[in-house]
């Protein structure tokens, strides 16, 4: 299994000053920033877009880890090439051809991930999970931060762990430190949270205990 890499999601940060808190993210001991990017159409909620990672870019030189909950994830790719995305992870329910998206976002520089919606089968990602970097389970449904971890999306990391020991598996939603050990048992090993991190008394403390949970279930 691949090494923990803990993403806080800066959707429950002070949006008003995302620069200081990428930074003191970083400062805390993240390893990327998750940048969730909603089109008010894919999902009922509308946040940032190209412009807002482009101008995070000229503050910081952290890997911008960019959730795209958009309809038409083939519209953006140049553009959050061009900004500064490090990794574009595009929705599977979004597109109808999931080949030539991940081939355009190599071609750009990006890396390349493929989210997945609660409620959608995980065989839909093993024709392409040799093709990518990194597979992004969703454990809440997307759209808002704060939400309950949903427990019966673990057998889909388990069955992707066991197909792809080497794959990048991320999950999204409610990791809390109540939730983490068992997401890092089915296989995780890229974890997301934004509520439990910027709400804690100690951010660098859940990051370093996120790590250790997630490194302690490696093989
Ligand atoms: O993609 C997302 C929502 O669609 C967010 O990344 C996610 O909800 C993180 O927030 P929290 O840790 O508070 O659940
Ligand atoms: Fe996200």
């Amino acid at each position: 299994m691949p090494s923990a890499k803990i993403s806080p999601s800066l959707l429950s940060s002070d949006f008003a000053q995302l620069s200081s808190e990428a930074n003191r993210m970083i400062k805390e001991g993240a390893d990327w920033l998750h940048m969730d990017v909603m089109d008010g159409h894919f999902v009922p909620n509308l946040t940032i877009g190209a412009p807002v990672i482009k101008a995070l870019r000229q503050h910081t030189d952290a890997f911008l880890d960019c959730h795209l909950m958009v309809s038409n994830p083939e519209k953006w790719v140049d553009d959050f090439a061009k900004a500064g995305a490090s990794l574009y992870n595009f929705h599977i329910e979004a597109t109808d051809k999931p080949l030539e998206l991940i081939e355009r976002i190599r071609k750009s520089g990006m890396k390349v991930g493929i989210a997945i919606k609660p409620k959608t089968s995980i065989d839909l990602i093993y024709p392409f999970a040799d093709k990518i970097d990194l597979c992004l389970v969703m454990t809440v449904e997307p759209g808002f931060g704060g939400q309950k971890f949903m427990h019966d999306c673990m057998p889909k990391v388990k069955a992707l762990r066991e197909r792809f020991p080497e794959l990048d598996i991320e999950v999204d939603g409610g990791l809390a430190l109540d939730t983490i050990e068992e997401a890092a048992k089915a296989g995780a090993n890229v974890i997301v949270a934004g509520t439990s991190i910027f709400k804690a008394d100690n951010p660098k403390e859940v990051i370093l205990t996120f790590r250790n949970i997630v490194n302690s279930k490696q093989k």
